[in-house]
């Protein structure tokens, strides 16, 4: 599995209706607590201080609202714009606070709050290198603070460093909540994903990846996927001459064989019985085709042992056309496929190349 399957997975999750539902339904609740809140202090601070002190907290109540609206109004783009702006409302407003209010011990208190408020605003990736930023510019607010407070001492180094290591002790605890988190889904997933016997992946969660390649080249119509479905030749005879053992050793050496001769980055999915499906994002029939006639040519040999008959591969090659449905897709393969069979087997075919300004009917093998 890699990590760029895994990271998809997240942000799907991170994008179901539900918890997109949650986050707003807490920042409907929350916002106009922050907004009352910021208001009061404000108008309390206003008797004591000069009115450029309460800047900082008058930052929340100026801008949260409309980025409310935003999150509720602009759909699942102004949903992420909303939750960044907050982010950086509450930067700004913590790092110009932070400013103005170090020489109070009670400032401290808030620091090891900030990092929980930004991984749930931000989500772990993002709020971890958000956190590195603000506690430098936490950091570089403590060394300005005398200079900007005319010579006002901000609290000792002592406490402030406490509260910076809270701060990273927050962020490092959340951090490693995370990892415990998604190296357990990665478990899960990676069992409900994977075949046991060959560990190539399993039939749903490889067309969902296919279906994700695919949206990719719709997106980007320059780009491309090809697909390999093999189907090993008379499959059926080992079983029935040498026993399901042999059919699975066979089985497990093929994909290993296949595994090891595709690129980081493709796939090799079961779809069931001796049928697999090759997913080679980014890459034209042409290059997909001398890879799959490589392993064709390969699996006699890395098979040699395993069965005593020679094992081979009938492998149908197609090129996805930006609009059609993955269904289309497979069955024009899986014609080939069986253009490859009936043509004598051990053979790849893939549709003929377009002569200028004529459609390609014909399979080639
Ligand atoms: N050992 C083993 N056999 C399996 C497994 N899954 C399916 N099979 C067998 O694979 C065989 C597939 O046979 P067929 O569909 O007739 O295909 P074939 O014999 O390869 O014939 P052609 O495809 O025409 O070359 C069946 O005997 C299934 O029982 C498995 O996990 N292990």
């Amino acid at each position: 599995m890699t990590d760029a399957v895994i990271r998809d997975i997240a942000r799907d999750l991170s994008r179901s209706d539900e918890f997109v539902r949650t986050k707003i339904r807490f920042l409907d609740i929350a916002t106009p607590i922050g907004v009352a809140v910021a208001l009061l202090m404000s108008y309390i601070e206003l008797q004591q201080v000069p009115w450029f002190r309460v800047l900082p907290a008058m930052l929340f109540p100026l801008f949260a609202p409309f980025l409310l609206y935003r999150i509720h109004r602009g759909g699942y783009r102004g949903y992420e714009q909303g939750l960044t702006g907050f982010a950086l409302l509450i930067s700004a407003q913590q790092l110009l606070g932070a400013l103005f209010t170090l020489n109070e011990l009670v400032a401290l208190i808030w620091f090891p709050v900030f990092p929980l408020t930004y991984i749930f605003l931000l989500g772990y990736e993002r709020a971890i290198r958000w956190n590195a930023v603000v506690m430098t510019g936490l950091v570089a607010g403590y060394l300005l603070f005398p200079v900007v407070n005319h010579g006002m001492h901000p609290v000792p180094p002592m406490a402030f460093v406490a509260g910076l290591l809270a701060y990273a002790f927050a962020t490092l605890l959340a951090w490693h909540d995370h990892r415990e988190v998604s190296t357990y889904q990665r478990r899960l997933y990676e069992q409900a994903s994977y075949d046991a016997l060959t560990g190539a992946m399993m039939r749903e969660p490889g067309l969902e990846v296919l279906a994700r390649c695919m949206a990719q080249v719709d997106r980007r119509p320059g780009e491309a996927v090809s697909v390999a479905l093999l189907d090993l030749d008379d499959f059926k005879r080992i079983n029935d001459e040498e026993g399901h053992q042999a059919g699975d050793r066979v089985l497990r050496g093929v994909a290993a064989e296949v595994r090891g001769h595709i690129r980081r980055g493709d796939y090799l999915v079961r779809l069931g019985g001796e049928e697999f499906l090759i997913v080679f994002p980014g890459m034209r029939a042409e290059a997909a085709y001398a890879l799959s006639d490589g392993l064709r040519e390969r699996i006699p040999a890395v098979t040699d042992g395993l069965s005593r008959r020679p094992v081979t591969a009938s492998i149908g090659l197609v090129q996805y056309r930006g609009g059609e449905t993955a269904g289309q897709l497979l069955g024009r393969a899986d014609v080939l496929m069986y253009a490859a069979k009936t043509g004598g087997k051990n053979r790849v075919c893939r549709e003929a190349p377009p002569a200028a300004g004529q459609t390609a009917t014909g399979a080639i093998a």
